[in-house]
């Protein structure tokens, strides 16, 4: 192989331009069967998923046989050691690589057409997630309903899926294998070019527990109010009472442990863009003018065109779980999501438009960098500007919040309601990629799945099943990044490095005072900071992205922990008080003790 490393650059420039084409008509039949699922459109997808493949294995297998690139400069190896670096294209037996795309897909389609029915008056009524089964678990306050809603989705979901991600998970470290990698999840932690990131996360992590803990004795106390005797002040909490299918956000039940009810603060301002008659549509333009308002880039016309931000009324079955696309060419960006009228929406509306926002910064970023800094940057990018947009003062401002009041337990409020959604997230975050982790190392085989994935629930998030469990089920197949194989704990790490980027982002906008009043709304200041670092992609390693916005080179928890000081010292006040025993018995616990 030739050590010419202009030639090389010129193969590269060829790839580039190649691959863009390839990438497009990917996308162009992913798109297709994401946004109508059938037979045809799911044949076309797998097809045309192998097509690629094919590409990816060739060029890898070409750019090994005409260039050594270990004596090139560090762009030239960085760009080489991404073209080599081929994830589940590396199956070299194709009908295996034939059976793991099917099954990616199958898995998908199983996902998303579940349904749950009932019997309502001698007519059978059936419920797909979003809208119907998030609603009642979010406004839902019956103990007994919310167990039905929270153990149909499971029966109906997990145990069509429990042999598939079987074969799966052997399929996929074979390819893992293949690349170079012990298994699959080792390829997954390669992305984040540090050693000694297990042990960094396990770190932060118990850094970040102490705040858990007082919030989840401060919660469980609470609904053990609401709820009686089914709440021990001890135990692991039912899983099913948080307002959301995993236990993974708390927003939901902020009506039920708000810390000052006749304040405001904290307010759910969904009734609010309801009687404004708030669309989708609306709700997108508002978070575009917040990326415009710091001198971001505007979606291009063709977003508005061809994204699908309702759930289409023609009955299609389509894939609901919101995402971001980048087609790869002719700044060619859309959103798939299936929008609902509430403030949770709103906020997931500005993160997947933080996708977007990355894919326009570092469009002018050959192919191979058009990416995020690290999983975990990709995710942070709109749940910043989020963090902005909730405030009372900016919610105030676009005319979703009457009064804005200058009062400690105001702030008290609001910053229960943030919690809710970041600090009640945090062990989930962490906990989903420890479970896939130890199975793709073997270490969780499937006679274990349901077991396994319960001890961690209980061991992070001090919860506990409803119902007993067992291993016919598979409840990890129920939440959609495990069938859909997107590693999580790029979460966990947006969740620590977005507070990390908001602080910087404040101080650049020369905002004053507790940094959870701060807004950034307007400051180009700010923006042109952010801008600098999205458009960097992955063309360097992220410490000096992390750098470029922060100063720092490290993922460091003190951003959040300032961030929520206030809420810590109340919180701890509060479970003083009342003599709360923080955390729980992640053993003895009974199952579900029947009412
Ligand atoms: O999954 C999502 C949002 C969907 C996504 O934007 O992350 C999407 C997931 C996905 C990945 C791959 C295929 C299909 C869907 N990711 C992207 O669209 C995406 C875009 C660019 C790069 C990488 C991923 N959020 C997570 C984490 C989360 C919890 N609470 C939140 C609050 C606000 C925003 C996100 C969350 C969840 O809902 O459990
Ligand atoms: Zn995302």
């Amino acid at each position: 192989p030739s050590t010419d490393e202009t030639a090389a650059r010129e193969w590269l420039e060829w790839y580039n331009t190649r691959a863009q084409d390839v990438y497009y008509k990917s996308s162009t039949a992913s798109w297709a069967y994401n946004t109508n699922i059938t037979d045809e459109t799911q044949q076309r997808q797998v097809e045309v998923s192998l097509e690629t493949s094919q590409f990816i294995k060739e060029v890898a297998q070409n750019a090994t046989a005409l260039w050594d690139w270990s004596g090139m400069s560090f762009d030239t190896k960085r760009k080489f050691d991404s073209i080599t670096n081929i994830g589940s294209a590396a199956l070299q037996n194709q009908t295996k690589l034939e059976r793991l795309t099917n099954v990616q897909s199958e898995m998908r389609r199983i996902y998303s057409t579940a349904k749950v029915c009932e019997n309502v008056d001698g007519q059978e009524n059936c419920m797909v997630f979003e809208p119907d089964l998030t609603r009642e678990l979010a406004t839902g306050r019956d103990y007994n309903r919310l167990q039905f809603i929270w153990d149909g989705w499971r029966a109906s979901v997990g145990p069509q899926l429990r042999s598939l991600y079987q074969e799966f998970v052997d399929l996929s470290n074979e390819a893992a294998v293949a690349n170079g990698f012990d298994n699959t999840g080792a390829s997954w932690r390669s992305w984040y070019e540090v050693d000694t990131f297990e042990q960094d996360l396990e770190n932060i992590y118990e850094e970040l527990k102490p705040l858990y803990l007082n919030l989840h004795a401060y919660v469980r106390r609470k609904l053990s109010e609401t709820y009686g005797n089914r709440v021990s002040l001890t135990d692991p909490i039912p899983a099913h009472l948080f307002g959301n299918m995993w236990s993974q956000q708390w927003n939901n039940i902020f009506d039920l442990v708000e810390p000052y009810p006749n304040k405001p603060g904290g307010i759910d301002v969904t009734p609010k863009m309801v009687e404004q008659n708030y669309n989708a549509t609306h709700m997108f333009r508002v978070s575009e003018e917040f990326f415009t308002s710091l001198g971001l880039g505007a979606m291009p016309d063709t977003f508005w065109e061809r994204s699908m931000i309702v759930r289409p009324t023609d009955g299609r079955d389509v894939v609901c779980y919101a995402s971001a696309w980048d087609f790869s060419r002719d700044r060619d960006f859309r959103i798939k999501q299936c929008t609902d009228v509430t403030m949770e929406d709103l906020l997931t509306v500005h993160h997947e438009m933080g996708h977007i926002q990355y894919y326009i910064q570092y469009a002018d970023q050959p192919l191979i960098y058009r990416g995020g800094a690290n999983p975990g940057f990709h995710e942070a990018v709109g749940d910043v500007l989020a963090l902005s947009v909730a405030t009372p003062k900016h919610l105030n401002q676009i005319g979703l919040l009457d009064e804005v009041t200058e009062d400690p337990d105001a702030d008290i409020n609001f910053l229960m309601a943030t919690a809710l959604e970041k600090i009640a997230f945090l062990p989930f975050g962490y906990l989903i990629d420890q479970w896939r982790w130890r199975v793709f190392d073997g270490s969780t085989g499937p006679d274990n799945y349901n077991a396994e994935w319960w001890r961690l629930r209980t061991k992070y998030q001090g919860i506990k099943p409803p119902s007993t469990r067992d291993e016919t089920l598979f409840d990890p197949g129920c939440k959609f990044h495990i069938p859909n194989n997107t590693p999580y704990i790029r979460y966990f790490v947006s969740f620590v490095i977005q507070f990390q980027f908001h602080e910087a982002l404040c101080r650049e906008a020369g905002h004053t005072g507790p940094l959870h009043t701060c807004d950034i709304y307007r400051s180009t200041a700010a923006g042109d900071k952010l801008k600098a670092m999205l458009q960097m992609g992955t063309s360097k390693p992220w410490p000096e992205a992390m750098e470029a916005i922060t100063g720092q080179r490290s993922m460091t928890a003190s951003s959040l922990l300032k961030y929520f000081q206030p809420l810590t010292d109340w919180l701890k006040q509060k479970n003083w008080e009342n003599r709360e025993k923080l955390g729980w018995d992640a053993e003895t616990w009974e199952d579900a003790k029947d009412p």
